[in-house]
C-alpha cells in the first residue's frame, strides 16, 4: 500500500497544469456506450477512475484505447456491439459513477443488470432518484440481490421528471437515458454542475437535441441515433480549487493554467475574504500569498454555484491555521467531516456536531501520520502536511490515486517536498 510522504514548511512558486475533470471524464465515458461509432476523449486525465471505468466497458463490448495527443492525453471508445449488459460488482463498487452505464446500456439494448454503485463513503448515498428518472423513461425496475435489473424491450419513452433534490448523477444519468428515448423529456430541478454542461455539449455534438443544460430545466427531444465525435473534457474545478488552497496555505505564488477560473467562483470569493490575493488569467488564475495570516471565514457546501462539498476537506484544511474560527456547514452529505479527526492528528483544534464542524484556527501544525478517508478528505490532509512542521505520511493513498493526476510530480515542481513510499510490490489495496 502506497503513502505520501511529505515535509512540510516550504513556500509553493511555479506553474501547475490542471487536467481533464475526472467527475467529467467518467460520465463521458459512460455516454460512449451511446453510439455505435468512435467516441474520443481529448484532454483525459489519467487516474484510477478512468482505468477501472475502461475496465468495466471493455467487460460490455468497448475497445479502450490510450495514447497521447497533440493536446495531451487521449482515450478512444468504440462499442460497435453492447456484448453484455452486466456491470458486475467488482468493477462497480469502487467507483459511483460506474452506475452510470445503467441507462446507456438500457437506451441501447432494451435490459441491463447493474450492480449498486460504490464511491466515496460520504453519507448513505443511494441511487432511488436514479431509478425512478429510469421508470419515469418506462424502464421497469427491480432490485435482486445487490443488482438492478431493467427492462425496457420497446425502448425508453420521454417523459416529465422533477427531481425532489439536486442530483448530479441523477441528472447525468437521466439526461444519458433520455436521448435517445422516443418523444420529448422534461429534466426539472436538475443539476447545473459545468460537467453537465459538459456531457450535455458532447452529446449535442453525437447528434442529441437538447436545450437548457446548465440551468434546472433541461430539455431533451429524443433521437434515433447517435454519432462518433471527439470532444475534450472539461478541466478539473476541483483539481483547480485544491491547488488553489494550497498555494493560500503554503503561501508563495502560483499559477494554474489549463482551466478556468469562473468554475470555482465560489471558492474564489471565500480565498478573497480570508486574504488571499487571486489574479484571474487568460487560461486560468494566479494564486499568491505573501506572509499574513489568513482570516477565518464561514463555508456552507451547496450545489454549484454554490460551493462544492469536493472542496470542504481542502478548505477545513485551510482554515485550521487561519486566525478566528470558522463554522463549515455540509449540506450535501451527511458524513463528510472524517478528515477532521485525521487533521486533529496534525493538531488542528476542530469539533464536529452532526453537519457542522467548528475549526478554531491555531498557530502551527505538527507532521504526523495520517490515514486518508476519501478521495478529497486525503488531498486535504496533504495540503496540512505541506505547512505542518516534520513529516506527515498520509496511508491509503489509493483514494488519492482515484482523482487527482501526478499530484506529487506537480506539487514537488512549485517546490513542495512531497514523495510517494511505495508499498509491497504486486498488493493494490481497494475500498
Ligand atoms: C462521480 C461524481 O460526479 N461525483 C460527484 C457527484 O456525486 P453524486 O452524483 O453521487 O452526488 P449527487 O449530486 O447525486 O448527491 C447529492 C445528494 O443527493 C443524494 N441522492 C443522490 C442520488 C439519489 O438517487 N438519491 C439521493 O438521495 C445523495 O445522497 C447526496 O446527499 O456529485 C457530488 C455533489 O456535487 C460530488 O461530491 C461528487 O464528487
Ligand atoms: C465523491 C467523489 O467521487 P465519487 O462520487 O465517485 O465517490 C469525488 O469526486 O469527490
Amino acid at each position: 500500500m502506497d503513502r505520501i510522504a511529505i515535509v512540510g514548511g516550504g513556500r509553493l512558486n511555479g506553474e501547475i497544469p490542471i487536467s481533464g475533470a475526472k467527475n467529467s471524464a467518467i460520465k463521458l465515458m459512460a455516454a460512449s456506450l451511446l453510439t455505435d461509432q468512435p467516441v474520443r476523449l481529448t484532454n483525459m486525465p489519467r487516474l484510477a477512475d478512468t482505468r477501472f471505468l475502461g475496465k468495466l466497458l471493455q467487460r460490455l463490448g468497448t475497445s479502450v484505447v490510450e495514447s497521447d495527443g497533440p493536446d495531451g492525453p487521449e482515450t478512444l471508445l468504440h462499442t460497435p456491439e453492447i456484448v453484455s449488459s452486466i456491470a458486475p460488482y467488482d468493477l462497480v463498487r469502487q467507483m459511483r459513477a460506474s452506475f452510470n452505464v445503467l441507462g446507456p446500456l438500457i437506451a441501447r439494448t432494451g435490459h441491463a443488470k447493474v450492480s449498486l454503485p460504490g464511491g466515496c463513503a460520504i453519507g448513505g448515498r443511494p441511487v432511488d432518484l436514479h431509478l425512478k428518472a429510469l421508470e419515469a423513461l418506462g424502464a421497469r425496475i427491480d432490485m435482486h440481490e445487490g443488482y438492478v435489473y431493467a427492462q425496457a424491450p420497446r425502448g425508453l419513452k420521454g417523459a416529465e421528471i422533477e427531481f425532489p433534490m439536486v442530483s448530479v448523477g441523477a441528472t447525468e444519468h437521466a439526461l444519458m437515458a433520455a436521448v435517445l428515448a422516443r418523444g420529448e423529456t422534461v429534466l426539472k430541478n436538475a443539476a447545473c454542475e459545468p460537467e453537465i454542461d459538459d456531457l450535455a455539449e458532447c452529446l449535442i455534438k453525437m447528434g442529441a437535441r437538447i436545450e437548457g443544460a446548465g440551468t434546472p430545466t433541461i430539455l431533451i427531444q429524443g433521437v434515433s441515433r447517435l454519432e462518433g465525435v471527439t470532444h475534450s473534457v472539461i478541466p478539473d474545478r476541483i483539481e483547480t480549487g485544491t491547488f488553489a488552497v494550497a498555494a493560500a496555505m503554503a503561501g508563495g505564488e502560483v499559477r494554474l493554467t489549463r482551466t478556468r477560473a469562473h468554475l470555482i467562483d465560489a471558492l474564489i470569493e471565500k480565498l478573497e475574504e480570508a486574504g488571499a490575493d487571486i489574479e484571474r488569467t487568460n487560461d486560468g488564475l494566479i494564486v499568491r500569498r505573501n506572509g499574513a495570516r489568513l482570516k477565518a471565514v464561514d463555508i456552507e457546501t451547496a450545489p454549484y454555484p454554490g460551493f462544492a462539498t469536493d472542496l470542504q476537506a481542502q478548505f477545513m484544511a485551510l482554515m485550521s491555521l487561519a486566525e478566528g474560527e470558522s463554522v463549515f456547514k455540509e449540506t450535501i452529505f451527511e458524513n463528510r467531516f472524517m478528515h477532521a479527526a485525521e487533521l486533529s492528528r496534525l493538531g488542528a483544534d476542530i469539533t464536529v456536531s452532526g453537519r457542522e464542524a467548528r475549526v478554531r484556527g491555531v498557530e502551527r501544525l505538527e507532521g504526523a501520520p495520517v490515514m486518508a478517508t476519501d478521495l478529497r478528505a486525503s488531498v486535504g490532509l496533504v495540503i496540512a502536511g505541506l505547512v505542518a512542521r516534520g513529516e506527515t505520511t498520509v496511508s491509503r493513498v489509493y483514494h488519492l490515486d482515484r482523482g487527482f493526476e501526478r499530484l506529487e510530480e506537480k506539487l514537488s515542481a512549485c517546490g513542495a517536498d512531497i514523495r510517494r513510499i511505495q508499498g509491497p510490490e504486486g498488493v493494490e489495496e481497494t475500498e
